[in-house]
């Protein structure tokens, strides 16, 4: 599942995933423990080669329960400080860095070969069904209006005004999707679901049955 920020990915995956009795991974995670590592040991993140030079240090682990998802790093629990505004702000430049992407999008790989033997396992982020894993059995493409999704987001953090929370998600929008490495976009064979008009328990409905006609009609292809 992909889509900007904000679209609804991590709460639309883990339902769907605890719906399905599949694993979850929010590699959006992966990227902001990346960037917390870096300035945590004061690498300067708007200097590629300096992130690159420390790229293979961090100790990240992923645990995949969709009820429980857990983000590691040195052995340390850091789900609460991954959403931190310091790691907001810094983790666009370092996602751009291609020595990075290629260290999480091997770990990505591992856990979702690991979760095949194990029933499967929905994968959300930016790039997952373009460059992550193309093969995957079905490709989303999450999206929803700026205004909706800050008001989304405002309402979730219980503070902030909703128009600079809107131009934050547009500057990342703008970011991600301009970036030469795995840019954000549309992947070939995706559906497109814009969730605008929904609450979160309907996108899940939907998602839920788009997985169903594609299992059966894989099944009666065969
Ligand atoms: N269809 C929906 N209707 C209303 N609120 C929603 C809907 N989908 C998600 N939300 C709410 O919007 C907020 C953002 O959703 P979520 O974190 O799942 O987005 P995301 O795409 O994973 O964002 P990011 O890429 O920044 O991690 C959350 O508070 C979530 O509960
Ligand atoms: N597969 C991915 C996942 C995330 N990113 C980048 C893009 C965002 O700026 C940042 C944080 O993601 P979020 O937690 O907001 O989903 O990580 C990426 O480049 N590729």
């Amino acid at each position: 599942m992909d889509g900007p920020s904000g679209s609804g990915k991590s709460s639309t995956s883990r339902g769907v995933a605890d719906r399905l009795g599949l694993r979850y991974l929010d590699t959006g995670a992966q990227f902001r423990a990346m960037t917390l590592w870096m300035l945590r040991h004061e690498v300067d993140v708007h200097d590629p080669a300096a992130v690159a030079a420390r790229a293979g240090d961090p100790v990240l682990e992923s645990g995949t329960d969709p009820l429980d998802p857990t983000i590691t790093l040195d052995g340390q629990d850091v789900a609460e400080a991954i959403r931190s505004e310091a790691v907001t702000a810094a983790v666009s430049p370092v996602a751009t860095v291609p020595a990075v992407r290629a260290r999480l999008l091997d770990l990505q790989r591992r856990i979702i070969s690991d979760a095949l033997d194990d029933g499967g396992i929905v994968v959300e982020g930016r790039d997952i069904g373009s460059v992550v894993w193309p093969e995957a059995e079905v490709k989303l493409y999450l999206t929803a209006d700026a205004a909706a999704r800050a008001a989304r987001r405002t309402a979730e953090n219980g503070s902030g005004s909703v128009e600079a929370t809107e131009a934050e998600l547009l500057r990342r929008d703008q970011i991600d999707s301009s970036r030469a490495t795995a840019p954000l976009s549309v992947p070939e064979g995706a559906v497109h679901l814009d969730t605008t008009p929904y609450d979160l328990a309907e996108v899940i409905s939907r998602v839920v049955a788009i997985v169903e006609q594609v299992r059966g009609t894989a099944e009666a292809s065969t």
